[in-house]
């Protein structure tokens, strides 16, 4: 079964990568996606310098999900510059996911202004979960803030970029944050991020499970499937066709892939699950997509991207 899908013109030979934050930090874990099925890999949402991050634990795993308030721990945009650039001269053909979370306005231009003046040929993922100014929510819940980024952004930057979004959860928001995003010449929106301030606890312990931020932190897993999926159709029902939509979010399984895909995803990203599994998580997954897809007779997955039904 063809598992391939393209983006902006490039061809990915598998619909499924990682999510950024993911096994995703060093050399070591993207060359292990690399040497996956995986149709391509994005790097850890990068800042400027080296970024040490939160306090352990910041990290835990439930049954199906799991919560987490990392802190952005990265070793700066240089390295991952470097790894992809070099990635890029070995397999000229392959196209990758570079992706920025500056902690302010300012670091965010300057990261973007040095990719934009490399050799980097792959997308850019600027990560709009990225802290605001202190008392404003986190960017992606600014829309003022979202239109004044990537007007200063598009200003310049003229390779491949797209966004990665906060889940929204009313409808107007759908509605606001495509009229920003349809304003802009995006190579694709990637819905959703965690489900942001989440709180799990310990009850034998009577305490919170992770250390940063009293415990909040952002949920992933098969419990925000719902969300993800409502996410990635809304914004597929209304972003003009030129920006394709990647989905994340309560990926565990080829039904899972397959049910993001009837949504309008151009690409399945995953996260907490590749976490628990390792890249072995890909070869599960295509075999599933591609029994689904036997079953019902579709060759590619053109045959059924977006074609959710409605009862109407
Ligand atoms: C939440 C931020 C630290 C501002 C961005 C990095 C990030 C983190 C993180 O590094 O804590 N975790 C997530 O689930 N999503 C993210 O986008």
């Amino acid at each position: 079964t063809d598992l391939s899908t393209t983006i902006a013109g490039r061809t990915f030979s598998n619909c499924m990568m990682n999510a950024a934050g993911v096994r995703c930090a060093d050399d070591n874990d993207l060359n292990q996606i690399i040497a996956s099925p995986a149709g391509a890999y994005v790097t850890k949402s990068a800042t400027p310098n080296v970024r040490e991050g939160n306090p352990e634990p910041r990290m835990k795993s439930l049954p199906g999900g799991c919560i987490n308030s990392m802190g952005l721990p990265n070793h700066g945009l240089d390295y991952y510059l470097n790894f992809v650039l070099q990635d890029q001269a070995k397999r000229p053909d392959k196209t990758n996911l570079l992706s920025v979370a500056g902690t302010t306005l300012e670091d965010n231009l300057t990261m973007l202004h040095k990719v934009e003046d490399s050799e980097f040929n792959g997308f850019v993922e600027l990560n709009l979960s990225c802290p605001n100014v202190p008392g404003k929510p986190q960017v992606g819940y600014d829309f003022d803030r979202v239109h004044e980024i990537l007007v200063q952004v598009f200003d310049f930057y003229d390779k491949p970029l797209g966004v990665k979004l906060p889940p929204y959860f009313d409808l107007v928001h759908f509605d606001q944050i495509a009229k920003i995003l349809n304003e802009f010449p995006l190579t694709f929106v990637n819905s959703i991020n965690s489900v942001g301030n989440g709180l799990v606890i310990d009850p034998n312990a009577e305490r919170v499970a992770i250390k940063p931020k009293g415990g909040f932190g952002g949920i992933g897993g098969t419990f925000i499937k719902p969300t993800a999926l409502a996410n990635v159709r809304g914004l597929s029902l209304r972003l003009k066709p030129e920006i394709a939509i990647i989905g994340t979010g309560g990926v565990m399984n080829g039904t899972d892939v397959f049910e993001h895909i009837l949504c309008g995803a151009s690409m399945v990203q995953v996260g907490t699950q590749f976490g628990f599994e390792g890249t072995r998580i890909f070869k599960r997954l295509s075999k599933e997509l591609s029994a689904i897809m036997d079953a019902k007779g579709y060759q590619s997955i053109a045959d059924f991207k977006g074609k959710l039904k409605t009862f109407d």
